[in-house]
């Protein structure tokens, strides 16, 4: 039998997301923070964990390539991709806002440009409002945009408010919040179930006595 295919955002909650697949009991060989290498089995060869950009997670999900991806939920909007998006894993905690200068307010009655690396969700946000834009796609440090006069505004990601602050730009509207999440691919979930499941339950187990803790 296949192992069943874990995909794993690189970048920031990696370690957490390692962390909590090993509070589970789901350990993986020869794996330690600073490897390079990008595919992992566990002792049995039934689980096989491969390490990925965040864009690419629900991509590989949605496939087939992987049955189970770990990942930000930010990846999963701005891909639509088509998978289950099962459990809320309680880390990666940020949300989607739109920023300017300080001082400078969002009009709602004219076209606007708009620097980020998430399209689709800008795009997504002001089609409600009825409101044509223009994006600039970027790839980091989208908060230079309106310093520089690329863009009038940005859409990004806000965790602590640091990097907004700390560079003259404020919250003009929020979009919504984000997380990491467990998500599964429709086929998988059928024809791996008892495998996606015991995975699925073990992590369940170690995210609800995470958030009872945090409730002390
Ligand atoms: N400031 C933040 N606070 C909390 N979570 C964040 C923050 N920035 C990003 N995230 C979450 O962590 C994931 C990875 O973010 P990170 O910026 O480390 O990715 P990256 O590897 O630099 O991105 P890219 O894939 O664009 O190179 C994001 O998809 C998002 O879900
Ligand atoms: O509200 P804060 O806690 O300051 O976090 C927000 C910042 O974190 C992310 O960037 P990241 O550090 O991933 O760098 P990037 O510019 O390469 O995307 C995001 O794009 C913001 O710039």
């Amino acid at each position: 039998m296949q192992p069943v295919t874990i995909a794993l955002a690189k970048g920031r909650p990696a370690k957490q997301s390692i962390d909590l697949l090993e509070a589970a009991g789901i350990h993986f060989e020869d794996f330690h923070e600073k490897t390079r290498k990008l595919v992992f089995f566990n002792k049995d060869k039934t689980l096989r964990l491969i390490f990925l950009k965040g864009m690419d997670v629900p991509i590989y999900v949605e496939k087939g390539a992987a049955d189970i991806g770990i990942v930000g939920r930010d990846n999963i909007i701005e891909t639509e991709a088509d998978v289950y998006e099962i459990l809320d894993l309680g880390i990666g905690k940020c949300k989607f806002s739109v920023a300017g200068k300080k001082g400078v307010s969002l009009p709602d009655n004219q076209s606007l440009t708009i620097g980020t690396k998430y399209p689709n969700i800008a795009k997504n946000f002001f089609d409600k409002r009825n409101q044509t834009i223009e994006t600039v796609h970027l790839n980091g440090s989208v908060e230079l945009a309106p310093l520089i006069g690329l863009a009038d505004y940005i859409v990004d990601i806000v965790e602590t408010g640091n990097t907004l602050h700390e560079n003259g730009l404020e919250i003009l509207a929020d979009i919504e919040t984000i997380s990491t999440k467990f998500i599964v691919n429709k086929a998988s979930f059928v024809t791996r179930s008892k495998e996606i499941q015991d995975v699925l339950k073990k992590l369940e187990q170690v995210v609800s006595e995470k958030n009872a803790n945090s409730r002390l």
